[in-house]
């Protein structure tokens, strides 16, 4: 072998740290469309944050190609395209396709222990050796599930949303449908990210309370870490809505219709008070949330995420459908910080459908699935990276003012 060969291990199940994004990317696994090379910022511990192309396609409605790709769907579907290169405003519930940056090409399906790919970047040949098939996972970003936005990757042949089968190769394209306000955006806004994963295995229900026995998880209001026995476990670990303080105190935000759009260029530039309508905490700590209308909240529990996990939340299913919680699900490994920072916050974007629903403080929300890192990644979300969400309590995206 050549001495300019990087040989790349992937040995144990788990989600990709950013030391091995990074390879990838060099190896040729993860790519960029021409012009548009990867940016170092792109790098989150252990997610890769994916940009808009060039275009936009205003499709009639939503679609999963199964056996077309997704330009044969565009074909029939499409009514026109506009160019985001400088910029324009996507409409609330119209269903945009926008064809990403990135792009992938997973190794195909091949036994174990075997050489999965083998490409060169700027003379340096990388031959990564893994013992299992590499996937992707993608999820809105935080800031994106925010502003209710509502986005999910699709790629050609494929039959579920934000799910890549090992092997594929090819394009990624974006859903993207503005729920409660317009915004303006621009070819390499990053809505949505990327994570890889070597195999898959999730932390079992045991697993998850021995993790929170050392290296605690949850923490209450006041600091501690959450009794084992009292932890919610069921596939996951279940997390609460927090509508409890002192009276007068915003406990939830409920956005307001037919606003302004939202520049996803501007950061700490929107006033709160054209956009939400804040929900202050009363004395019996319940709520009806109105049909269809879109509220933020944030849990009651602060949670932590250590640095050998990663983490993703999980809508909560009612069982019918009423409720529908959360649409950006990655959490980073780091959040929360460390055992004595005592976790934050985590943010829950709700919708309730068709009829008017209770909640109650410390009503059930979502649930959490951890899965661990191959290796903990060298940069771990706050202290190392800029970070806007770390330490937080209850807190809007971005891209409003800060009181
Ligand atoms: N429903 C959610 C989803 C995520 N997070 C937290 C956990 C994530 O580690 C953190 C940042 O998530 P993203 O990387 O998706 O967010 P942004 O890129 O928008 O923010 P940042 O600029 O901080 O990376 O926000 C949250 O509190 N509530």
């Amino acid at each position: 072998m050549s001495s300019d060969t990087q040989e790349v291990y992937l040995r144990t199940k788990g989600i990709l740290p950013v030391q091995k994004l990074r390879v990838l990317a060099k190896a040729g696994i993860i790519k960029s469309e021409e012009g548009y090379p990867l940016q170092e910022d792109q790098f989150q511990p252990n997610s890769i944050d994916l940009r808009l192309g060039e275009k936009a396609y205003r499709v009639r409605c939503s679609f999963l190609p199964e056996d077309e790709t997704v330009d044969e769907k565009l074909d029939k579907l499409s009514q026109y395209e506009i160019s985001i290169r400088d910029g324009a405003i996507l409409e609330p519930n119209c269903v945009y396709i926008i064809p990403l940056l990135e792009e992938l090409q997973l190794p195909s399906h091949i036994s174990p222990q075997k050489t999965l790919f083998n490409d060169s970047d700027e003379g340096t040949s990388y031959r990564v050796i893994s013992g299992e098939h590499l996937s992707a996972k993608a999820n809105p970003k935080s800031t994106t599930g925010r502003l209710d936005v509502f986005t999910r990757v699709i790629t050609d042949h494929s039959h579920r949303f934000e799910e890549i089968r090992s092997g594929y190769k090819g394009k990624l394209y974006l859903e993207v449908v503005p729920k409660s306000f317009p915004i303006r955006v621009k070819t390499g806004h990053r809505l949505n990210q990327l994570r890889l994963r070597h195999g898959y295995t999730v932390l079992s229900d045991q697993d998850i309370l021995r993790t929170h026995s050392s290296n605690p998880l949850l923490f209450k209001e006041d600091g501690r870490a959450v009794p084992v026995d009292d932890l919610k476990v069921s596939d996951g670990l279940f997390l609460s809505v927090n509508l409890h303080d002192q009276k007068g105190k915003v406990v939830g935000y409920k956005a307001k219709k037919h606003r302004n759009y939202i520049d996803l260029d501007k950061i700490n530039y929107y006033d709160v008070s054209e956009f939400w309508e804040p929900i202050y905490a009363q004395h019996d700590d319940h709520l009806i949330l109105e049909p269809e209308a879109f509220y933020i909240f944030a849990s009651k529990e602060r949670c932590r995420i250590p640095e050998h996990l990663a983490a993703e939340m999980i809508a909560y299913d009612t069982g019918s459908g009423e409720l529908r919680t959360h649409y950006a699900g990655f959490f980073d490994s780091g959040f929360g910080g460390r055992i004595k920072d005592q976790g934050a916050r985590a943010v829950l974007e709700v919708r309730s459908h068709d009829v008017p629903f209770l909640i109650e403080d410390g009503q059930t929300f979502c649930s959490m699935k951890f899965e661990p890192n191959t290796e903990v990644p060298e940069t771990i979300y706050g202290d190392d990276i800029k970070s806007n969400y770390q330490g937080q309590e209850l807190k809007l995206g971005k891209h409003f003012k800060e009181k």
